[in-house]
């Protein structure tokens, strides 16, 4: 690990109210003069401690917790004591803990999370407080905020209305911009908008710590998000401001409205994208083929399904094909059947995505809904991708139908958490031979197949939004461009071992995150100066900027700061 700056650090506050500073504790590992110097002498034990031998200790310690879920209360637990400890434990097992911490346990975190509370962390700004919020922004005692995570909480992963309970994977996915991305956890900020819950187990929980009032919707919840919007401008001029799980309903709108405004995406819509286009990519080149190549079947027809097909098409173009063919080669599936134009109720992010009946064969002309199973019977598509939150839906006939017209099926069953998924790769693996190329949106064991290992690549967001931010901070971007989403798919792509040595996994290694984080934040860093949303520099200066944004969870030596 490279290091931070060295230099010691003035800091103002001593004693206990030091040791209750997550951001500063180092618990044991305060040197004697330390001690001495922020008045720490018999607030600790004799022994001066080591982070490693600090990390020693807190493994053992949940090593002995048998259950997901009190992992990661635990881990929790430890980063609202010792951040620096909590990261550099983290970093130290990451394939271990990024499930608990995120992807899928960060989910039952966020549907038990009045159950589980122990510590405030974040900011909670909930309806009736809608005429404070500038007062709850400048009650954050960060002197920086670079990066939020913000949702109401109303459509977890595939969960649905958590509430309040939402914040959880605000806090997940900030742990990740710092251990995957380097933001020092000091610039961080989770934030839950709570405008009430549709979800009646919360509503009759007595023990449910939100506002108890169904959702607000229409005009006072578009009020309430711009009053939000404003006072973060206002407060933080500078900020990446993430959105995530909001609502189908709301996702694009939300977005399109301050997508100019504020530098600023949806995780949902354009993560989920960018993951999955770069996977794609990837996974086009691993069969020794184009993205241009590939007939691609959603199943799922919502804000993210729908995200992820427009970037596919715009990348189908800068491979060459037209507006049109590309459109051609992307069909979309929902519980009413395949997208066509003459069907009722499209949504408008859809519209473009439906395909034109006049234009298929005789198989779609039936005014019956057209099944995924039809439609994969007859467009043979060489791609199957889901974002349903159904389980179980790429069943073995649909898996075997696809495999018999395409000798190297890509499926990538997205939905999350895991018990959410289309399919397990063990299954997809069995059902083709071990033919598919299979990319899922939980973590999967590697699967063992008639005495060959696959690795099951995880295509989550996670590979993408911690780049995004290092780069986004590296050049102070004041947008996030489409241009700078397609350069971190790129990114990705160019780094898939599968695709460039035909062995291995088809994403890098979890343990190469951080490499794979600085190669997306160069290319997105160059991207956002070439749409104009950033000053020009060197590569050499771009270089410095990213490496001195890097944070890594080590201790700092403190001074006291005089009066
Ligand atoms: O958090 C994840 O694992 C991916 C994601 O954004 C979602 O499913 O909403
Ligand atoms: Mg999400």
């Amino acid at each position: 690990m490279k290091s931070n700056n060295t230099r010691p650090v003035p800091i103002s506050y001593f004693g206990t109210s030091l040791l209750a500073m997550s951001l500063l504790n180092k618990g044991n590992a305060f040197s004697e003069e330390e001690r001495h110097d922020l008045k720490l002498y018999g607030l600790l034990s004799h022994t001066v401690e080591t982070i490693e031998e600090q990390a020693k200790r807190t493994y053992a310690q949940y090593a002995q917790h048998s259950s997901d879920i009190d992992k990661h209360i635990f881990l929790r637990d430890l980063q609202d004591t010792n951040e620096t400890l909590f990261y550099y434990l983290l970093r130290s097992h990451l394939t271990e803990m990024l499930p608990i911490i995120y992807t899928p346990v960060v989910g039952e975190a966020c549907e038990r999370f009045s159950e589980i509370y122990r510590a405030a962390r974040g900011l909670f700004i909930s309806y009736p407080d809608r005429g404070r919020i500038d007062e709850m922004l400048a009650d954050v005692t960060k002197k920086k905020v670079k990066v939020i995570v913000v949702t109401d909480g109303e459509r977890i992963l595939g969960l649905g209305d958590q509430g309040i309970g939402g914040i959880g994977i605000s806090i997940g996915k900030l742990s990740l911009y710092t251990v995957c991305g380097g933001v020092s956890p000091a610039y961080t900020l989770p934030i839950v908008l709570d405008v009430g819950t549709n979800n009646e187990r919360l509503l009759n929980d007595p023990l449910y710590m939100g506002w108890k009032h169904p959702r607000i919707t229409g005009p006072e919840y578009e009020q309430f998000i711009d009053s939000f919007v404003q006072a973060v401008k206002l407060r933080w001029p500078d900020v990446l401001l993430q959105f995530e799980d909001f609502s189908q309903r709301n996702a694009s709108p939300v977005l399109n409205r301050y997508r100019d405004q504020i530098c600023c995406f949806n995780d949902d819509i354009q993560g989920t994208a960018t993951v999955t286009l770069g996977t794609l990519i990837a996974a086009s080149r691993a069969v020794g083929e184009q993205l241009r190549d590939q007939k691609i079947v959603f199943l799922g027809a919502g804000a993210a399904g729908c995200g992820i097909a427009e970037q596919i098409i715009e990348r189908m173009k800068l491979e060459g094909l037209t507006e049109a063919e590309a459109r051609s080669r992307v069909f979309m599936v929902d519980r009413f059947g395949l997208l066509t134009d003459n069907m009722p109720n499209i949504l408008d992010f859809q519209a473009n995505l439906a395909q034109k009946k006049s234009g298929l064969a005789a198989w779609a002309q039936s005014d019956e809904e057209i099944s995924l199973l039809k439609t994969v019977q007859n467009v043979h598509p060489t791609v199957l991708i889901g974002v349903s939150a159904q389980p179980g839906l790429f069943t073995e006939e649909i898996v075997r139908t696809m495999h018999s017209h395409c000798a190297r099926p890509i499926i990538m069953p997205l939905s999350n958490p895991t018990s959410r998924v289309e399919a397990h790769p063990i299954d997809l693996i069995n059902w083709t031979n071990g033919a598919a190329v299979v990319a899922t949106g939980s973590p999967f064991m590697p699967v063992h197949f008639n005495g060959k290992v696959y690795p099951i690549a995880q295509c989550n967001n996670s590979y993408i939004f911690p780049g995004i931010g290092l780069g986004v901070l590296a050049v102070r971007a004041r947008k996030v461009t489409d241009l700078m989403l397609m350069a971190a798919s790129e990114a990705l792509a160019d780094l898939s071992p599968l695709a460039q040595a035909h062995t291995g996994g088809l994403l890098p290694d979890l343990k190469d995150i951080e490499k794979v984080s600085r190669a997306i934040a160069f290319k997105v860093s160059r991207a956002a100066q070439a749409s104009g949303a950033a000053e020009k520099i060197s590569d050499q200066d771009l270089m410095d900027r990213i490496e001195s944004n890097f944070w890594y969870p080590q201790y700092r030596t403190y001074t006291l700061k005089e009066k």
